[in-house]
């Protein structure tokens, strides 16, 4: 069945989809929209809930960037079987979300100089350390994954680090060895890095 991803040609939060698909060999269609010129009203207005990513299996489509992940990695044998560890990595999964929006996000969205500043001091300062932290100590503790094996919990950190180094101008992982270790895991494995060895660097 034809597979299609919709999103915008940046990282943000599709970068970690393509991934998943990639490292399980899925077939593709890798479909981007230009960030500059949005809202691009017809195809706006054509999306479930006006937003991407948005994802297509033949004539089935799927919304919500952590519905699409947990699905394709499903296909990439990257969900657990066990239904409590799928709940553990969901938990995970919406903690490194709750970093994501809660933090990330509003700042990126402020307009006002000095707010952004502010925001942005707040995140360095103690946003970076609360979250990553504890995944730092999470993942010392499970043999340098969330779960003691890899699944699509790690995909998920490191797309949301990539995505928030470029939005801050920082490598949010720099002091924490684990996390780190996960990014250079991840950014490794097979189908993962021969698609970042060709993709072209974004500037967001
Ligand atoms: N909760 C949604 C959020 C989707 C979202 O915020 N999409 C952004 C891009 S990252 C978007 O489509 N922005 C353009 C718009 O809202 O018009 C998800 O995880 O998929």
């Amino acid at each position: 069945m034809a597979k299609k991803l919709h999103y915008f040609d940046v990282n943000g939060i599709g970068e970690s989809i393509r991934y998943i698909l990639h490292y399980g060999g899925q077939k593709f269609e890798d479909v981007r929209y230009q960030i500059s010129g949005w809202p691009d009203k017809k195809v706006k207005d054509a999306l479930p809930f006006g937003q991407l990513p948005l994802y297509e299996e033949g004539d089935r489509s799927l919304h919500q960037s952590l519905a699409i992940a947990r699905y394709v990695a499903s296909q990439s044998k990257l969900l657990p079987n066990d239904l409590w560890e799928q709940a553990v990595v969901d938990s995970y999964v919406m903690t490194i979300y709750d970093f994501w929006f809660t933090k990330v996000i509003p700042f990126v969205k402020e307009t006002d100089a000095a707010k952004k500043a502010t925001l942005k001091k707040e995140i360095l300062d103690e946003s970076i350390h609360f979250f990553f932290s504890r995944f730092d100590k999470v993942l010392k503790e499970h043999n340098g994954f969330f779960i003691g094996k890899l699944t699509w919990a790690e995909f998920i950190l490191v797309g949301i680090i990539e995505a928030g180094n470029l939005f801050l101008d920082y490598e949010i992982e720099k002091n924490y060895p684990h996390v780190k270790a996960v990014v250079q895991k991840v950014l490794s494995l097979p189908g993962v890095k021969e698609y970042i060895a060709k993709r072209k660097v974004y500037a967001l």
